[in-house]
Formats: structure tokens, sequence, C-alpha cells
């Protein structure tokens, strides 16, 4: 059965430094749930406290209710998969996914049975009897989470499973995964410095910076509803505007910037005087929009297959589907651009 885990004011300290700071959550049983960020945020530790491999310096870790302080890795409900996989290159495949069930003295015949549900769970039953030298790498990817489902986790827990993979499987793989956690119910804690992988499989993401949790929600929360400099700017591209804030109302404010006066959404209830940047994501800064009108010269443009990016001067990007007569990005010329109010987001500007 797959269980809840509950993080309760969960610090890590290392000597001085603090790895992961106060991070309380609960991930629900039979929840996708990734933790993204970027290099060095606290991520795998994280995974490590949950796993058993690290015990937290402050606070609590439960897990389907029960109390996780003092119960090693292998007495908790959880499997971690690495992202090298650590599969066992000299066993054959069905050896790899029935090693966990050797190691609990299985019976062979419920082994070989259990291995067979296995394999057609992730749709490889005819590798069997290959050794993993001889998979190719999503196979192998495959293989490991077979292994690592075989002893019946509660908690599957992934640190960065598909980042040695190239882009074409890391993206089939994306689906995949979803679909095997759907069909399995258990509940998947999956970290990566992503944002695709976390946008596109994830019921819930938890965004962190160093070793805080800085919002928690899904894909589309957290992409149009950035609650921090830091989200708004990490999780997919956006324009920025800096500048100070000139006048505020319920849920709204208007910036002096730049470009000049732009208004958009106050979801931090910034105030006058404030230093506050605007966001606003490439996709929603059009041409033709009369609606925070400003004009920037192109720079260039680049051709990316299903999108036209154009960059403007003051770093501004606009990104428009490439329908086979792109509008007018002509690099040198001017742009008259615009995007609505509801479209940007007014945040306390990073420090
Ligand atoms: N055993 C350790 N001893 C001392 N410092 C550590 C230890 N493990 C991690 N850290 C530090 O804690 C911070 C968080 O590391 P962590 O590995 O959790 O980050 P991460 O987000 O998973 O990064 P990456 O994606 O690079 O693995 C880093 O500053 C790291 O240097």
């Amino acid at each position: 059965m797959s269980q809840d885990v509950q993080l309760d004011s969960v610090t890590m300290r290392f000597g001085a430094a603090v790895a992961v700071n106060n991070v309380s959550l609960t991930i629900q049983a039979g929840e996708f749930f990734s933790f993204l960020g970027p290099s060095g945020c606290g991520k795998t530790t994280i995974l490590r406290m949950i796993s058993g491999f690290m015990e937290p310096t402050g606070g609590a870790i439960r897990i389907g209710g029960a109390d996780m302080r003092g119960i090693g890795p292998n007495k908790r409900p959880t499997a971690l998969i690495f992202q090298n996989l650590a599969l066992f290159p000299l066993m054959t495949v069905a050896e790899n996914i029935g090693f966990g069930l050797e190691v609990r003295g299985v019976p062979s015949a419920d082994r070989q049975r259990r291995v067979r549900e296995l394999l057609e769970l992730v749709a490889l039953p005819e590798t069997a009897e290959k050794r993993v030298t001889d998979l190719s790498g999503g196979q192998r990817q495959r293989i490991a989470i077979a292994r690592a489902l075989a002893v019946e986790p509660a908690v599957l827990l992934l640190d960065e499973p598909l980042s040695a993979l190239d882009l074409k499987l890391r993206q089939h793989m994306r689906a995949e995964l979803r679909e095997l956690q759907r069909r399995t119910g258990v509940t998947f804690i999956y970290i990566t410095h992503d944002q695709g992988e976390a946008l596109t499989m994830s019921d819930r993401i938890g965004v962190m910076s160093r070793g805080v949790l800085e919002q928690v929600g899904d894909g589309p929360s957290v992409y149009d509803h950035p609650e921090s400099a830091f989200v708004a700017s990490f999780v997919g591209e956006t324009n920025r505007f800096d500048g100070t804030v000139a006048e505020s109302a319920e849920g709204w404010a208007v910036l002096d910037t730049g470009f000049g006066r732009l208004r958009g959404r106050n979801p931090r209830r910034l105030a006058p005087g404030d230093r506050a940047t605007l966001f606003v994501r490439p996709e929603r800064l059009t041409l033709g929009q009369d609606e925070n009108a400003l004009e920037a010269r192109v720079s260039h443009r680049d051709f990316e297959g299903a999108f036209v990016n154009a960059f403007l001067d003051g770093g501004l990007m606009a990104q428009v589907p490439h329908l086979g007569h792109d509008p007018a990005f002509i690099p040198g010329e001017s742009a008259r651009l615009g995007f609505r109010a509801a479209d940007a987001v007014a945040l306390p500007t990073a420090s």
C-alpha cells in the first residue's frame, strides 16, 4: 500500500552550513511529487533523509504516520533509484529484479512469478535472460524501476534517474514513469533540476532554493502564479522588468520601470516605494497588444521549429508559434509589444 510522507520542520546541518532548512510538507499517498531546484539546493539531502541514509539534525519524518527516527533504510517502506541505476552488470535482468526478494528469503517459485509480473509491468518480458549490459539506456532504466518495485515499497524515491539518457529517450521515459506511477499507485518522490521533467510528470512540485522550500503546487500554479522572484525565474523562461512600485491597490501594482509604467498582479502586497520586479512569460509578450505597451529593438531571432524566439534590447524575449508566416520580428527594427496586466506578476526583487 502506498503511504503518505510527512516532513515536519525537517532540517539538515553540515557544520555551520544548512543544507535543508525547516522544510514542512505532506506528500500524499499515491502522489507523484517532485522536488525541483538547482544543483546544491538540498534535494538529494531530502531524499537521503526520507530513505534513511541520513538522519535529520532537526524535525521529524513520518511515513504512513510512523516516526522514522532511528529506522534504517532496509526497515523503511521506501526504495531508492539512483542516478547511475546501480544494476549488477554480471547478473541477468531476472536476477537483478529478483535480487531484493532473494535477500529477503522469498522462495524461488514466488520470486520467479513476481519477476515475470514486473517484466510485464515495464513491458520487457523478453529480456529476462539477457545481461543488463546488453540493454539500451531506456531498457536499463525500466529494469531499475522493476527491481525497486519488486520489494513492494510504499514510496519510491527517484534521484534524477533520467539525467544520463539522451533527450528523446528522456522525453519518452517521462511518459512511461508517469504511466507506471498511475498503474502501481505507489507514491513517487522524484528529484530533478529539470523543470520540464517536473512539470510534465508531477501531481505537485516543491521548488527549492538554498535549502528552503520556496513554493509547493501543481505545474500550472507554480508556472502561472510564482510567489517569489526565484520561482518565477527558475521555472520556465521569463522577462523581468525591475523597478519601484508607484501605485498599489487590492491585487494590483503599477511599477516605474526602464520601459515606463507597467501594471501587473500583486500577490505579495507590495506597497509604493518598494523595489520590485515584474515578471512576464515570453509567450505572453505579444505584438499588437495595447495594454502595458512598450517598444524595443529586435536584436535577433531564433527559429526553434515549433516556435520563433525574438530577442529584444533590454534583455527581453518574445516567443510566438511558428505557423509558416512568422510575424514581423525584423532584426534591427523596432517592435511594438505589450502584455495583459493579468499575465504579469510583481514580486519583491531578489536580493
Ligand atoms: N555529506 C555532506 N557533508 C557536507 N556538506 C554536504 C554533504 N552533503 C551535501 N552537502 C551540502 O549540502 C548542500 C545541498 O546538497 P544536495 O546534494 O542535497 O543538493 P542537490 O540539490 O541534490 O544538488 P545536486 O543536484 O548537485 O545533487 C550543498 O551545499 C552540499 O555541498
